[in-house]
């Protein structure tokens, strides 16, 4: 029962820096009670759209404390620790459990190919820190890692696991964790462009980049799903798909063009670190007609 505060729309937290780049106390204070007030269920601090990887020990701290300061006990806060080295995300771990978080979660080890005893190895020293439940992240475009049934199977057997959180792009992915993990296990779809058809195979609860540039219409499409309104749900998604291959289209980096909507939504978290590039000349023009076009998408189906 229990994990039904992480069941809902969980969009994942995106770094907010000042003009010069330093993490924001404000506007991460800003951008946690903006979603607070759309209505989302939790947040995912400190992932991918967190830019984590590009972050130090004590920016990725200063984000989860600025976060739990303004919405923890309000909304279901997961704290995403992974980092290069077990060392730091176990510090990371025992820092959000003080904070109050919910929940940790963790990528797999990167950058050397390690076995899988070792992932496990990895996974468990996180979990092992503190008395938090822990979800496990799958995002194989990124870590070069694809969770086995014969890993995760392994990972269940500790029943502070939780859930996955399941990026990987097949949607059978996320029936076979749902049917290996059980009723009460939570499975989170990643791709955002498949969270229909997620819901629809086996997960619980979605966790997604682009939910907090169009919050109203994930939380739509999960209405649709939740009360069996496939056609609605179906539109919403190629809406919602045609909008994330517009943020996709131009240059600097996905993350940027979303930060430039946020600006003209009245939430500005600044720009993306580099490596990851900003939207750049030309392409700004472009933002405002992306905007537009997620205010008429909000407009067809919540008036
Ligand atoms: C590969 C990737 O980046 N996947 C994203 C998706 O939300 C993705 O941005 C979206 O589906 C658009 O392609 C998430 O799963 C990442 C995420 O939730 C996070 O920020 O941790």
């Amino acid at each position: 029962m229990t994990n039904e505060k992480f069941k809902g729309i969980i969009p994942a937290f995106y770094a907010c820096y000042d003009e010069a780049g330093v993490v924001s106390e404000e506007r991460t204070k800003a951008l946690s009670l903006y979603l607070l007030e759309k209505g989302v269920k939790g947040l995912y601090v400190g992932g991918s759209s967190g830019e984590c990887i590009y972050q130090n020990l004590e920016e990725r701290k200063a984000t989860l404390k600025f976060v739990a300061e303004s919405v923890g006990g309000k909304l279901a806060l997961i704290a995403h620790v992974g980092a290069p080295s077990t060392r730091e995300s176990v510090e990371l771990a025992k820092y959000a459990a003080e904070l109050g978080y919910d929940a940790l979660s963790a990528i797999p080890p990167i950058y050397f190919k390690l076995p899988e005893s070792s992932i496990y190895r990895y996974w468990t020293d996180i979990i092992e820190a503190s008395e938090l439940p822990f979800i496990i992240y799958n995002i194989p475009q990124t870590t070069g890692y694809n969770l086995s049934l014969n890993l995760f199977a392994k990972m269940i057997e500790n029943k502070k696991v939780i859930g996955v959180k399941n990026s990987s792009m097949p949607v059978l992915d996320i029936e076979r964790f749902k049917a290996a993990g059980g009723e009460d296990f939570i499975v989170f779809n990643g791709p955002d462009e498949q969270y229909v058809a997620g819901r629809l195979i086996g997960a619980d609860s979605g966790i997604g980049g682009t939910y907090a540039a169009m919050p109203e219409l994930y939380l739509k499409a999960e209405e649709y799903v939740a009360t069996g309104n496939f056609a609605k749900a179906r539109s919403i998604q190629k809406d919602i798909n045609n909008l994330i291959i517009a943020l996709c289209s131009l240059n600097g980096n996905m993350y940027s063009a979303i930060k430039e909507v946020l600006k003209l939504r009245g939430v500005n978290v600044g720009s993306v670190r580099a490596p990851l590039e900003p939207v750049t000349g030309a392409d700004l023009d472009k933002v405002a007609a992306i905007k537009d076009q997620i205010d008429a998408t909000i407009a067809k189906y919540l008036d």
